[in-house]
């Protein structure tokens, strides 16, 4: 009887643990998946909920309205909290928004000077810098996206920083993904209707650098950025991904870097003579990054012209970042730009499949001296910038390393919330190589979801999704207007656009001819076959 009733209590007591544990397992869960305490993501989290509330009180989104359902952007929403006001301090430019600071509501206010507190607490314990404190958010950036590089992960930050700032950004023509590369870049190749007559402030897709053109859609203080990744590895990537092993019948071969690097010239002249139609990519076959920097081919064989050009590019670029050191370009960036750390976390993207990768076809350290003697002025420009890159970081002393070390652990604890456990390959884009690629974690909280939607954008669903934003007709262009918050609907684009063009044509050739629009179809120009 005894033993009957010591059953019956433990039976109770396991049942009301039980019940605690069912009831208490979700919040556990919420609060492993620490949510990151700063003052970007917390108005991430903010806008969620108020960003969209419309005049009558209802919640609904506009992108909802405005986007299609299959954009996995589907749920965001941008910040509506400043108002739009003309300035003149462009041209005959406007800017579209006022710091939110000066006209901000009460609840901007309350919120400004909670943040102000927190920086000030956190300053005393030595984890904010002086100088972001005292900078201001540089918003006008040209990146000039280098063929893989990690280049799509740097865009994805920049798409995601315009997107949440309400910036506005150039976009390719069209239904076209890149800035009419493998031509030089020209304000023809940018989508003017969604500029609505305003310059961009951010350029992040694939576009062959030609300065005096991009300052042309640009505004007058734009900083332009690359990214550069040892020439070795880069050469591999790019042999790889773009499949160039194809057009040199060397797809069964046991190696076809090595096949193709014995006797390069031998190989494209070949092609140049069996084949009248070929890929763009093949303009990535030699110095790729110095090919998307704006390099003429017919220099890639003259040192001094090569040093000239590494030259012009120091004085025109404010950031060259480097691959290998990805995390520190990041924190180079945010620093120099006085981002806030939030705004430079990520997920890695356009990773080949593990197996597909340069360790398994970088075979000796002879196949490495035969890739760079080929990239000769990639060598040189990478190296060049990895020096002055190391020199940069040195300036900023001690506090760059704290930096480094917190945007690290965010990027594990993001990764840990956005990603789903489960592996996920995709086609790279309009070719077979395999690549990683990532779905949202089921059980993100509520509090990042937001966010990881934005990081796990890829480049080309982020510029389908831009151009549903930002049509000028768009309903979200409508609301945004009729709440004051965005410029009007400029009447003649073209003109508007023309006139700046005329303008800025006048200012930076001066008497020079405007150059030829380079034409689309890929052809081996002589000089990268030429000794
Ligand atoms: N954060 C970070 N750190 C280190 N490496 C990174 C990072 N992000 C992307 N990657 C690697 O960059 C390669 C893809 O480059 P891109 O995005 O420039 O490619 S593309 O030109 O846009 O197709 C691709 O290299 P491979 O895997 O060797 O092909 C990616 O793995």
């Amino acid at each position: 009887m005894k033993f009957m009733r010591f059953l019956l209590i433990s039976f109770l007591v396991l049942c009301l643990l039980c019940i605690t544990a069912i009831l208490l397992l979700p919040r556990i869960q919420e609060r492993n998946f620490l949510p990151l305490q700063s003052k970007t993501l917390a108005r991430y989290a903010k806008s969620l909920a108020t960003k969209f509330v419309q005049s009558d009180g209802s919640s609904q989104g506009y992108m909802k309205k405005a986007l299609p359902s299959s954009d996995p952007t589907f749920e965001s929403s941008t910040d509506l909290s400043r108002k739009w006001e003309p300035e003149s301090d462009d041209g005959e430019f406007i800017n579209l928004f006022r710091d939110a600071t000066e006209q901000g509501n009460g609840e901007d206010k309350k919120e400004i000077e909670e943040e102000k507190q927190n920086s000030e607490a956190s300053t005393e314990a030595g984890v904010l810098s002086y100088d972001e404190m005292k900078c201001q958010p540089h918003n006008k950036i040209a990146f000039l996206k280098t063929h893989k590089t990690g280049s799509s992960t740097l865009t994805n930050i920049l798409n995601r920083y315009a997107d949440l700032n309400e910036l506005i950004i150039a976009l390719p023509r069209q239904s076209l993904y890149r800035f009419g590369w493998p031509g030089y870049f020209s304000w023809r190749s940018v989508d003017l209707l969604r500029l609505n007559g305003q310059p961009a402030s951010i350029l992040c897709n694939h576009a062959r650098y030609r300065r005096q053109e991009m300052d042309i859609i640009m505004h007058n203080d734009t900083k332009y950025i690359t990214i550069l990744r040892d020439p070795v590895y880069q050469f591999e990537s790019t042999f790889h991904y773009m499949e160039l092993y194809r057009y040199f019948n060397l797809a069964n071969s046991l190696n076809p870097m090595e096949g193709f690097l014995s006797k390069p010239r031998e190989h494209l002249l070949k092609l140049r003579r069996t084949s009248r139609s070929l890929p763009d990519s093949i303009h990535l076959v030699r110095n790729g990054m110095f090919f998307d920097l704006g390099l003429s081919p017919a220099l890639q064989e003259d040192e001094e012209g090569i040093w000239k050009a590494i030259k012009r590019l120091e004085s025109e670029f404010s950031l060259v970042l480097i691959m290998e050191y990805f995390d520190e370009s990041l924190v180079l960036l945010k620093r120099e730009f006085c981002w806030d750390l939030d705004d430079v976390i990520y997920v890695k993207q356009n990773e080949r499949k593990s197996g597909e990768n340069s360790f398994n076809n970088i075979s000796s350290p002879q196949l490495k001296d035969r890739i760079r003697e080929w990239n000769n002025a990639d060598l040189l420009l990478y190296e060049h910038f990895n020096k002055t890159f190391w020199s940069k970081i040195k300036q900023h002393g001690q506090e760059f390393y704290n930096d480094l070390a917190e945007l690290k652990r965010k990027n594990e604890e993001i990764k840990r919330d956005c990603v789903s456990p489960e592996e996920v390959t995709e086609i790279a884009f309009r070719l077979t190589g395999q690549i990683r690629a990532f779905k949202l974690n089921k059980r993100v909280s509520s509090f990042n979801r937001y966010l990881c939607q934005k990081i796990l954008t890829n480049e080309i669903n982020y510029i389908n999704y831009f151009r549903s934003k930002l049509h000028p007709n768009s309903e979200y262009q409508n609301q945004l207007r009729a709440a004051g918050k965005a410029p009007p609907l400029t009447k003649s684009w073209e003109s508007v656009i023309a006139k700046r063009i005329r303008t800025r044509r006048a200012q930076i050739y001066g008497q020079i001819r405007q150059p030829q629009f380079f034409p689309l179809r890929a052809q081996i120009p002589q000089q990268v076959v030429s000794r």
